[in-house]
């Protein structure tokens, strides 16, 4: 039964899925890492594939940027597909100096600057939180593989390009490491539906120091956060 967004019959997608921003990103995943894999979607070129990984089966799909674009994937896949263990593989700007460039973020729990949250009418603030059984698996997993890691909380923005390049120091104030933009809705719609999620994030861009990875590396070079990925 396809969706608007998604081409695909119920058992053409795994319990597991990856969640990569950038279809390209997805494509590389399948080619890399997964046998035997099969293509389940082509809309909007959202490119989505199902394949083996280690004798388990495993999708993987993009998502596109921002909070309305994975709020709509993610909501399809939980409540379509049956899909119960999201795990997005997106890259993120860091807010600290000692996150470096290509170190991996386990986020924790989202804050945001979106209004996602509004369809919900709480008479407060809902706080995202990842899923801890998803979140003890990955540390496990980077400590064993001895990759630098860190764990906490991370900014969900709907803006990429700021106005004003400092304002990021006053989540960076609260302890915010990162900021990405569609960790808030994946944890959200993943709570409501009944399903897991985690966002692994490799830092692209430093914020403090201004460094950043080259763009000709961003759909490949984070190969440490897919591996974990696929292992939890
Ligand atoms: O690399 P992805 O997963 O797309 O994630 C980050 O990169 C995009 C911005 O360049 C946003 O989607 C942000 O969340
Ligand atoms: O600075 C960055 C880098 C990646 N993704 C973002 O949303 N911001």
């Amino acid at each position: 039964m396809a969706t608007p967004h998604i081409r695909a019959e119920k058992g053409d997608i795994a319990e597991k899925i990856l969640l990569p921003g950038d279809p390209l990103r997805a494509k590389f995943i399948s080619e890399n890492f997964l046998q035997n894999s099969v293509q389940f979607n082509d809309i909007r070129n959202m490119l989505g594939f199902t394949g083996i990984y280690k004798g388990e089966k495993v999708s993987v799909m993009g998502t596109g940027m921002g909070v309305s674009s994975i709020g709509i994937y993610s909501y399809e896949l939980i409540k379509f597909f049956d899909v119960k263990k999201l795990i997005r593989v997106g890259t993120c700007g860091s807010y600290k100096k000692d996150v470096g460039l290509h170190d991996i973020i386990l986020a924790q729990g989202a804050s945001t600057n979106s209004n996602f949250q509004s369809q919900y009418e709480l008479n407060g603030t809902y706080s995202a939180i990842s899923s801890f059984n998803l979140l003890e698996r990955a540390a496990n997993i980077l400590r064993e593989k001895n990759y630098k890691f860190h764990v906490g909380g991370v900014l969900t923005s709907d803006i990429f390009y700021e106005p004003d390049e400092n304002s990021y120091k006053k989540w960076a104030s609260l302890g915010v490491l990162a900021v990405e933009m569609e960790t808030y809705a994946l944890y959200c719609n993943a709570s409501r539906l009944g399903a897991e999620a985690l966002s692994i994030l490799s830092v692209s861009d430093q914020l403090v120091t201004k460094e950043a990875v080259k763009t000709d590396d961003r759909e490949k070079a984070f190969t440490k956060m897919m591996e974990v990925a696929l292992e939890i």
